[in-house]
C-alpha cells in the first residue's frame, strides 16, 4: 500500500483541472514539483554564488568578491594627505601593488624625496599576507597610506582620481611568479589583463590623464636564445602564461597609447631580489629551506646545462623606476580623447651579469653558514626558461639607469634582513 507523506495531506484548492487528476495523485505531483523546483533553484543559486569561488583558496575571483570598505570624509582626508607633495615640482603618484616587494620600496623612495604617494593593494594571499601587512606598517610610518582594494574595482579607482589629480601611476600590482600560472591560470588573467585594462580605462578618462609606468617582465623573451636580450628582440614565444599576460600587457599599452594618448612606459624587470622580498622566489625559499635543513631542488638544463638568471638588486630597480617616472612625458589626451601623439616606451631593467643558480646557492651557504642539501633536477616544463640576460643600454641612455649591486653584496643585505625579520631563521617564513 502506498504510504502518504505529510505533503499529501495538504488540502488542494479545487479548480478546473481537478477532474483530470485523482485528488491525492495531483496533490502529490504538485508537492513533488514544488520540491524539485526548490532543489533546482537552490542548485542554480549555489552554482552562481559559488562558481567563481573555486576550491582553491588562492582563487583570484574569490578575492575579487571580497568587499573592501573605502570612502567617507575621514578616508578621503587620509588619501589626500598621503598624496600631497612636499616639493613644488614633485609628483603625485598612485602606486598599485604598494604592499608588494617592489611597490613598497618604490613608494618609500618616492616619499623620501618629497613626492606625494598613495598606495593601493588588495592584500591577497598568494603568499603570506602578514609580510604584506608588515610592509604596509613600514609605509604608514613614512606617511604613505595604502588603500585596501582591487585594481578591478572601477568605482574605487574613479573615486581615487576624483579625490586626487594624480600626475603619475606606478602600476606594480600583478599576479607574479612563472610556475604558479599552471596552478591558478585565471588569477593571471584577472590581475595582469582585466585589472590592467580596468586601470587604463580609468586613467584615460581622468582629467588630467596621468603618465603610467608599469611592470612588465624579462619573461616576455621566452624561449629566445640570442643574448643579451634587447628590447628590439622578438617576444612572441612565451614559456608561461605569466609571460603571455605580461606580453599582452605590452600590446594593451600600445592600444591605449594609440587611441587615447596615454603616456606609457613598460619596465621588463629581471629577477628582482632583496630585503622584504617575495617568499615565492627561489633565493627566498632556498634561504628558508637551507636554514631548516630541508633539501632544495636546483634546476639544470639538458645535458647538465647551466640555468642562470640576471638577478637584479631591488635598490637598482627602484632607481630605474624613478628614472622612468622622471623622464615620462605627459599624456596628451583629455576627456577620454587623444589630442596628439604620446610617449610609448619599454625598457629592460636587469643587472647585465647572469649568475648560475648553483652559484646563488653557494653564496647563500656562505652567508648563512649552513650547507645546503642540494637536489639537482631537470628544469621542469612548467614555465621556467634556462637563462636570462639583459641588454640595458637603452635604459642607461634614456633613464640614467646603472645597476651597481652584484649578487654577493645584494644577497648579504637580503640575508641580514631575513635573519632579523624571522628571528635568526627560528620563526620560519611560510
Ligand atoms: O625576471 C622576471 O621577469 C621574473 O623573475 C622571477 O622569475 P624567475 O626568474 O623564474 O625567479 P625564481 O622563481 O626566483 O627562480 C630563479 C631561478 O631559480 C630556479 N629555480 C627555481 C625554483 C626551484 O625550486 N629551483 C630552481 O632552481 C629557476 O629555474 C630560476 O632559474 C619572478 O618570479 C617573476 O615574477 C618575474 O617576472
Amino acid at each position: 500500500m502506498k504510504q502518504m507523506s505529510h505533503l499529501d495531506d495538504i488540502p488542494s484548492t479545487p479548480g478546473k483541472f481537478k477532474p483530470y487528476f485523482h485528488r491525492t495523485r495531483w496533490q502529490s505531483s504538485v508537492a513533488k514539483l514544488a520540491f524539485w523546483s526548490l532543489v533546482f533553484v537552490g542548485l542554480i543559486f549555489i552554482f552562481f554564488y559559488r562558481s567563481p569561488v573555486s576550491s582553491n583558496p588562492a582563487d583570484p575571483s574569490r578575492r575579487s568578491l571580497r568587499t573592501y570598505s573605502w570612502g567617507g570624509p575621514a578616508w578621503e582626508k587620509r588619501v589626500r594627505s598621503s598624496a600631497r607633495l612636499r616639493t613644488r615640482r614633485g609628483f603625485s603618484v598612485l602606486v598599485t601593488g604598494a604592499a608588494g616587494f617592489v611597490g613598497t620600496h618604490v613608494s618609500a623612495a618616492l616619499k623620501r624625496r618629497g613626492d606625494g604617494v598613495l598606495g593601493l593593494d588588495n592584500f591577497n594571499d598568494y603568499y603570506d599576507p602578514s609580510l604584506k601587512r608588515a610592509r604596509q606598517a613600514l609605509l604608514e610610518r613614512s606617511g604613505v597610506f595604502v588603500v585596501e582594494g582591487d585594481i578591478n574595482d572601477a568605482a574605487l579607482l574613479k573615486k581615487l582620481f576624483e579625490v586626487v589629480p594624480f600626475t603619475h601611476v606606478m602600476h606594480l600590482a600583478a599576479q607574479a611568479g612563472v610556475r604558479y600560472a599552471m596552478e591558478n591560470p585565471s588569477s593571471y588573467v584577472h590581475s595582469n589583463i582585466a585589472g590592467f585594462v580596468n586601470l587604463l580605462e580609468v586613467c584615460k578618462s581622468a582629467n588630467p590623464q596621468p603618465a603610467i609606468v608599469w611592470a612588465s617582465s624579462s619573461s616576455v623573451y621566452g624561449l629566445n636564445t640570442k643574448v643579451p636580450f634587447s628590447e628590439k628582440d622578438r617576444t612572441d614565444q612565451p614559456a608561461s602564461l605569466y609571460a603571455a599576460t605580461k606580453k599582452a600587457g605590452e600590446e594593451i599599452a600600445h592600444t591605449y597609447n594609440h587611441i587615447y594618448g596615454l603616456s606609457l612606459t613598460g619596465l621588463r624587470f629581471f629577477t628582482v631580489y632583496g630585503p622584504w622580498g617575495r617568499p615565492d622566489m627561489a633565493y627566498f625559499f632556498f634561504t628558508r629551506d637551507i636554514l631548516k635543513g630541508k633539501a632544495i631542488s636546483i634546476f639544470e638544463g639538458v645535458n647538465h646545462g647551466t640555468v642562470a638568471r640576471d638577478f637584479t638588486y631591488i635598490d637598482d630597480i627602484v632607481k630605474g623606476c624613478l628614472g622612468a617616472l622622471d623622464t615620462a612625458e605627459k599624456s596628451t589626451g583629455s576627456g577620454g580623447k587623444k589630442r596628439g601623439a604620446a610617449q610609448l616606451r619599454v625598457f629592460n631593467l636587469g643587472n647585465t651579469s647572469p649568475v648560475p643558480v648553483t652559484d646563488l646557492v653557494t653564496i647563500l651557504e656562505r652567508l648563512l653558514k649552513v650547507k645546503a642539501k642540494r637536489n639537482i633536477m631537470k628544469l621542469p616544463r612548467n614555465g621556467d626558461v634556462q637563462f636570462t640576460h639583459a641588454n640595458i643600454s637603452s635604459a642607461q641612455r634614456e633613464l640614467g639607469y646603472k645597476p651597481t649591486t652584484d649578487l654577493q653584496t645584494g644577497l648579504k643585505k637580503f640575508a641580514r634582513w631575513y635573519l632579523g625579520y624571522y628571528n635568526g631563521g627560528k620563526k620560519a617564513a611560510s
